[in-house]
Parts: C-alpha cells; structure tokens; sequence
C-alpha cells in the first residue's frame, strides 16, 4: 500500500483525478479489451475528484468513450430519481458532464424486485467487462469500504448489507439531518470484489477520516476497518491530505514523504512516482545495458525500511508515466 499525502483535500483530489486521466489516455483500445474498466465511489469525498475530472474532459485532455463504470453501492428502496440516491448522485456529478456512453455506466439497482439476483448480476458484469481496472474509493469514519461496514466479510461479494448506526447518522446530512430518513440498507460490491481490482485508489481527507487512516495504514487487517484490506493488494493507494495524517505516527508520515522526496530528484520530473511491486513484475524496466534481469533481483534482496526506504530505491525502478 502507498500512502500519498498531500497539503489538503483539494490537492489530493487533483493528484487523483491526474493518475486516472493518465490511465485513461495510456489506455489502448483493442477486440479483446474494449475499455478501460473504473469503479466509482459517491459521497462528499470523491466530489473533487470529479469536478477535476470533469474539467479535464471539458479541456479535451480526456475522454471517457472507451470507459465502463461500475458504481460501488446504491441505498436499498430509494427510488433513482430521489436526489440522494447514487444513481442521481453520480448523473448530477458526473456521468452527464462528459461522454461515457450511457450503456457503459452501471449502478446497482436497489429497487430490483430480487436483490440477491442483482447482485449476483452485478457480480457477472463485472466479470464479463474483464474485472475492474481501477476502483476509486473513498472511506467511512470506522474504516468501511463501499458499504463494508465493521465486521464484514473480508472475502464478501456484492450483497445486501444493513448499514451501521454510524453510517445512518454521518449520512443523515445528505438528508436534511433526518436520520429517519436514511435507508437502513444498502447494495454493494463486497471487500473480495474490490480486492479482485488491478488497482484500488482511495481518497481520505479530514481530520475525521484520521483514525480510519491510522488504522487502515498501521492496524492490522481486520474486518473491523475493511479498508485495511488493501494492505494485502498488490497495487493500492491511499491518497490523503495533512488533516487526515493526524492520527498517524510521524515516523509513518515521513516514511512515506521520503519516498515522494526520492521521486522528486531533478532529472525524474515532479510527477514521477515509484513503480508499483505489480508493475516492476510485469514490464522490468531496462538498464543502459538493456539488462532487466539483476534489476529484479535487487528489488527482490532490498528490504525497505523508513530509515534507509530514501537512499534504497534505485533510480531504474522510477517512472513518469504520471
Ligand atoms: N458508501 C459510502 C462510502 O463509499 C463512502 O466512502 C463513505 C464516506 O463518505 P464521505 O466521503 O461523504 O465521508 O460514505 C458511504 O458510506
């Protein structure tokens, strides 16, 4: 897992929005692969990432005509067009600002007559686009994952889930600060099908979202906090601004500054980043001599730790495909 920390939320929220247009763009249509495959969250967390998403499109620095959608959750019984509802949420914030084909968009439909066969449906779909490229999240206070609340299954798959008292009353502010008028259930994809993803992006910002991101990124993996599932993909990311490191210690924060400061060096580019351990596995990067093979092996012998992580990584395993 890669902790990104940025000053604040707005920040965060472009780094995010940069890395999938550059997904995006570095995606190559073809028979077998179609489209570029993207899981969205809702909540107030992503909405940056979406206005910056929007604008890029806007400036014609990217499109969404090879993208599919797959949205994390949807309340059960709110009808769609309820301003509420995710589908509403997700077409007012994004879908109807830019091309993604109608058809390629899918939000769970929590008014099927057979929710169990929706899920499995959705399971389906998921599987028939190719499984899903990118999942975008973001993260509740306890730590859940899309409707993950505390206590589920590490290894669930899109189901119906009741929603914890906690969630019911952070999410009443979205609905006057009724708190009778939340669903009390919700679909949504499970922690399993979030962590079948080749990569898994979360955006955690506020000081209220700090002990999730402690526990996320120090705790162990618990189904108590679902996000600290991530610690076990292969290809995660959490991307949060300074309010939300507060719970963390501050040997954890700069371990994970040095890494961005080693990707800063002059000559790699300000957006360079690290590869990724899947990355490096897939396409070793070349030496001058054209040699890749040693290159794997001294990642394979490095043990990184924050004292020597800064001076440890060497200069062929960055890239600036940012
Ligand atoms: N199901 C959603 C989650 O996907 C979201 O991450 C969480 C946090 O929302 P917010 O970003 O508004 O804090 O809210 C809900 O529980």
């Amino acid at each position: 897992m890669r902790l990104i920390i940025r000053d604040d939320a707005e920040a965060a929220s472009s780094y995010i929005a940069n890395y999938i247009v550059a997904k995006i763009n570095n995606f190559i249509p073809s028979d077998s692969k179609p489209c570029f495959v993207l899981g969205l969250p809702t909540g107030s967390s992503p909405l940056g990432i979406y206005r910056a998403l929007v604008a890029a499109h806007q400036q014609g620095k990217v499109s969404f005509r090879h993208v599919v959608t797959f949205n994390m959750d949807e309340y059960v019984g709110l009808a769609r067009s309820h301003p509420e509802s995710y589908y509403s949420f997700m077409h007012s914030n994004f879908f109807s600002h830019v091309d993604v084909p109608a058809a390629n968009i899918h939000i769970l439909n929590g008014n099927a007559v057979d929710l169990e066969a929706e899920c499995v449906a959705y399971e389906d779909a998921i599987r028939a686009a190719g499984g899903v490229d990118l999942f975008l999240g973001g993260v509740g206070h306890d730590g859940h994952i899309a409707f993950n609340e505390p206590g589920s299954s590490l290894a669930s798959r899109t189901r119906t889930k009741s929603l914890a008292y906690d969630t019911i009353l952070a999410n009443a502010r979205f609905f006057g600060g009724d708190i009778a008028a939340v669903p009390r259930m919700a679909l949504t994809v499970g922690v399993q099908t979030i962590m079948d993803a080749r990569e898994v992006v979360i955006i955690a910002t506020g000081a209220a979202k700090a002990n999730a991101v402690q526990a996320s990124v120090e705790g162990s993996v618990s189904h108590m906090c679902t996000l600290s599932s991530l610690q076990l993909h292969p290809c995660s990311m959490v991307v949060v601004d300074e309010d939300a490191t507060l719970e963390l210690r501050v040997k954890t924060v700069k371990y994970f500054k040095s890494i961005e400061r080693v990707m800063e060096e002059p000559g790699l580019g300000p957006k360079s980043r690290v590869l990724s351990g899947s990355e490096i596995l897939e396409s070793p990067p070349q030496t001058p001599t054209g040699k890749s093979k040693s290159i794997e092996l001294d990642v394979e012998e490095m043990e990184l730790t924050p004292d020597n992580m800064a001076s440890r990584i060497p200069l062929p395993f960055r890239s600036s495909t940012l």
